[in-house]
């Protein structure tokens, strides 16, 4: 099925979502989302698929969620349609996913590349939440996710001040893992996928699972679901595979088993 706001493609195992509505600095619509969705809900179908990576251009990841679609609705009516409902779906997604940030991430937009599973940012992103300009604040997890990653004082600073930070700020303050010239962007993000693609998807999956769980719960309670999930990988032929392959010293043949 064809999509009007996103580009998606399959690249080997991994699965590339463009966004693509450069008129509004890829502001991101309710035609958007629920493209996005209908993507993941494709690549986690698809067995071949480890990993997926979500990309803007090199002017905008995305300006934040679209403000002309917002402006002149009612409480009611966001009530009622629980406006940004569907970015729980989003984040919710069990497959790797990694957001390869190059120029404007703000608002919506900063909050849509953290609910990936990390970020590669282009040394020209910036980063921000500058909802507060608009008379609002953060909508879709960008004042709770934003505060786990940079912590409590410029996660204030930011959303009280609409203040941007730059890529190398994001990086030294936790909110990137890396970050790459914007010219090798999306070669970088692919190698990084790729590598995670060529890892057992369960066992990547499960991997993922554990490390979310210590946004939820306290640390005893996260070391004794490790514990579990460590003890149940035990179950996997890929976890023979992938020990057999050491001792042999080969590559492992990973089944997603
Ligand atoms: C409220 C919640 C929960 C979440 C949000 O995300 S609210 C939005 C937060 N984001 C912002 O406030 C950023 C808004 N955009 C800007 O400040 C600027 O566009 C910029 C600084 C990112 C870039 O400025 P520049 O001068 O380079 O480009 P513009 O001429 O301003 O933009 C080009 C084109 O895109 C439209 N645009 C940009 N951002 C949005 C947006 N978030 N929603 C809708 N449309 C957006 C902008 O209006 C312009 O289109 P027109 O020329 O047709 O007006």
């Amino acid at each position: 099925m064809a999509y009007e706001t996103i580009l998606v493609e399959t690249r080997g195992k991994v699965g590339l979502i463009t966004l693509n509505r450069p008129q509004a600095l890829n502001a991101l619509n309710s035609t958007l989302l629920g493209e996005v969705n209908r993507a993941l809900d494709a690549f986690e179908a698809d067995h071949g698929i480890g990993c997926i990576v979500i990309t803007g251009s090199d002017k905008a990841f995305a300006a934040g969620a679209d403000i002309k679609e917002m402006a002149s609705l009612s409480y009611p009516q966001i009530y009622s349609d629980d406006q940004f409902a569907g970015w729980d779906r989003v984040a919710n997604r069990r497959k790797p996913m990694i957001a390869a940030v190059a120029g404007f991430a703000l608002g919506g937009g900063c909050e849509f590349a953290m609910m990936c599973d990390f970020i590669i940012a282009a040394d020209n992103a910036k980063f921000g939440q500058p909802e507060i300009k608009l008379g609002v604040m953060p909508g879709m997890g960008g004042t709770q996710r934003l505060t786990r990653l940079i912590g409590k004082a410029k996660a204030m600073e930011m959303c009280l001040t609409g203040r941007l930070m730059g890529a190398e700020e994001a990086e030294r303050s936790g909110l990137v893992a890396r970050i790459v010239p914007v010219a090798d962007l999306l070669t970088e993000a692919l190698k990084t996928a790729d590598t995670i693609a060529s890892m057992s998807l369960p066992i990547a999956m499960m991997t993922k699972e554990t490390i979310n769980r210590a946004d939820e719960t306290t640390l005893n309670e996260g070391i004794r679901f490790e514990r579990r999930v460590f003890h149940a990988m035990f179950a996997t032929a890929d976890q023979k595979e992938g020990m057999a392959a050491f001792v042999e010293k080969r590559a492992p043949q990973f089944k997603d088993r």
